[in-house]
């Protein structure tokens, strides 16, 4: 086997050779076909990409490695070494397996509080749990990051499902979303859901206690009315919540994997539990596929190896996520974190500096939204956006049919015209056919050339389910740990996020007067014209 420096000085120079290689020189029917993977009903197009059969060889030999960290992983061996942690997310959707961690099987611990919060989500949907109004007709969860953005992201998706009390969320330690929020609501019926791993979030906290402040208005006992989400079983208690209403877990479940366990109790609540455990399922299954498929026919290596050759190889500095379903809205902002929190890092797991860029930016918004917006920019921009279309074959609204088979055809004709373009030749034709000619000709023709030739990949799922979005959250896990392991990163920590919260605390006495020392001149100036703003 070739040293993975030799792969890359491969890939590299591949690609110069490629030179303006254009995909459609590429694309026949075999490649449509071959380039298209499928498993557990989910198929993955990346036909409409440069990757030939040469780079794609390469690239399949860049990802060696992965499985033995893959095992690892899944054997429960401390593979976040920064925090000298497991990785173990994924047991929180395989139930009924047992696993064994420092000699202990932890796995009736997670089933016991999988089954607690079955039982309380059932308590509150029925009614048996009450508020001091009666039942329960809403439900906030106070969290950030990872104690937030995967539930807001599932709960709209899945909103076809709901049927339990409303669901709502609240992350920004700005008060207009808390207010925003609680303005609406009744304390009396109103559950509040305080979900951080570590009961330290400063944001969520905060939001709490102004959430605490609001109930104790009109309910005698408020913390009857919160429940806590966390691994610090200890500060909830201090906080006040009773361990009835406690849901913890292990440290070895990752903020922005944790979804899937106590975190997910506000999904849990909206869905039910039987959904919600289709929702693990469709995780589960994920699992399966990514531990026994063969590297080429696996979804998380393909999707990672793609994002490798777009950003690494090609150089393109920003994946755009551009989900055909309006439910989807929130899956780029937890991609996001997903993507980002995990593998942009600039030193590798021994300490050293990586030697090649690490994860790219990652953004989107649903299309077709995004066509009347940021799109131009993807066509005929100077900068190049591999783009990966998620697309629905069934929409849920069976009486808007023709709605659903537009958004199909708009996102199918996107990838195509993204790839096919418009040459010169045939925009002056189309400008000719306006009645211009000469110079004017030119001009006009030239603003409506569009380069083609950009790459983009498509993910098609059978409809929208807990099912299936299980499958695709899992397979965006796996894929920033496939990406992490052949950048030789540590995907499981964020180190990178503690400084700006140290500085907030020490900033803060700044607007209140205080000189501290240490700041700034621009800080202190722009704290001195916020004082004086204020006043
Ligand atoms: O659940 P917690 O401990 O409140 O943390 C929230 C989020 O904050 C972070 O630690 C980053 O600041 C994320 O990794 C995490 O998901």
């Amino acid at each position: 086997m070739s040293h993975p420096s030799d792969i890359w000085a491969k890939l590299e120079a591949h690609r110069q050779a490629q030179g303006d290689l254009r995909i459609e020189a590429l694309l026949d029917e075999t490649r449509a076909r071959d380039y298209t993977t499928s498993a557990d009903g989910l198929s993955f197009d990346w036909s409409k990409t440069t990757i030939d059969a040469e780079a794609r060889a390469l690239l399949l030999a860049l990802a060696a490695p992965v499985a033995a960290r893959r095992a690892a992983m899944f054997a429960g061996e401390r593979i976040n070494e920064t925090e000298d942690r497991a990785v173990l997310h994924t047991a929180l959707r395989d139930l009924d397996q047992s696993l064994i961690l420092d000699g202990q099987d932890v796995m009736a611990e997670v089933r016991k509080t999988h089954d607690r919060m079955a039982r309380f989500a059932e308590q509150l949907r029925d009614g048996r749990f009450r508020g001091q109004g009666g039942k329960i007709t809403d439900v906030v969860n106070i969290g950030i990051g990872g104690s937030d953005l995967g539930p807001a992201m599932a709960v709209r998706a899945l909103a076809p499902y709901h049927d339990g009390p409303r669901v709502h969320f609240v992350s920004n330690v700005d008060g207009a979303d808390i207010a925003d929020t609680l303005a609406v609501l009744d304390p009396e019926t109103t559950l509040v859901i305080v979900a951080s791993k570590t009961f330290t979030t400063i944001e969520t906290m905060t939001n709490a206690e102004t959430a605490r402040r609001w109930m104790a208005h009109k309910v005698a006992t408020p913390a009857d009315q919160f429940a806590a989400l966390s691994s610090a079983e200890g500060k909830t208690s201090e906080w006040g919540i009773d361990a009835t209403r406690v849901f913890g877990f292990e440290d070895w479940v990752g903020g922005r994997y944790s979804v899937w366990g106590p975190i997910g109790l506000s999904l849990m609540i909206a869905i039910g539990p039987a959904n919600f455990d289709a929702f693990l399922a469709g995780g589960a299954a994920m699992d399966r596929h990514f531990r026994e498929a063969a590297p080429e026919d696996n979804l998380p290596v393909l999707l990672a190896l793609t994002g490798i050759w777009h950003h690494q190889i090609c150089g393109y500095a920003t994946r755009a996520v551009l989900p055909y379903d309006n439910r989807l809205a929130r899956l780029p902002a937890y991609l996001q974190q997903l993507e980002m929190e995990s593998n942009g890092k600039g030193v590798a797991m021994d300490g050293t500096s990586l030697t090649r860029p690490s994860g790219p930016v990652v953004w989107g918004e649903p299309g077709t939204n995004g066509q009347h917006a940021f799109y131009q920019l993807i066509h005929q921009g100077t900068a190049i956006v591999p783009c990966e279309f998620i697309l629905a074959a069934r929409g849920h609204e069976a009486d808007l049919a023709h709605h659903h088979r537009l958004l199909v055809a708009n996102c199918l004709a996107q990838s195509e015209a993204l790839m096919r373009g418009r040459d010169l030749d045939t925009a002056r034709a189309l400008m000719r056919a306006k009645g211009y000619e000469g110079a004017a000709l030119d001009r006009q023709a030239r603003h409506r050339v569009f380069p083609g030739n950009r790459p983009s990949t498509t993910l098609l799922i059978p409809e929208l389910t807990p099912f299936t979005l299980g499958q695709i959250v899992a397979l965006y896990e796996h894929r920033v740990f496939t990406e992490g392991v052949i950048l030789g990163i540590n995907s499981f920590d964020q180190w990178g996020v503690e400084l700006g919260k140290e500085l907030a605390l020490k900033v803060e006495p700044l607007l209140e007067g205080q000189d501290m020392p240490g700041h700034d001149a621009s800080t202190r100036h722009l704290a001195e014209l916020v004082r004086d703003l204020r006043n």
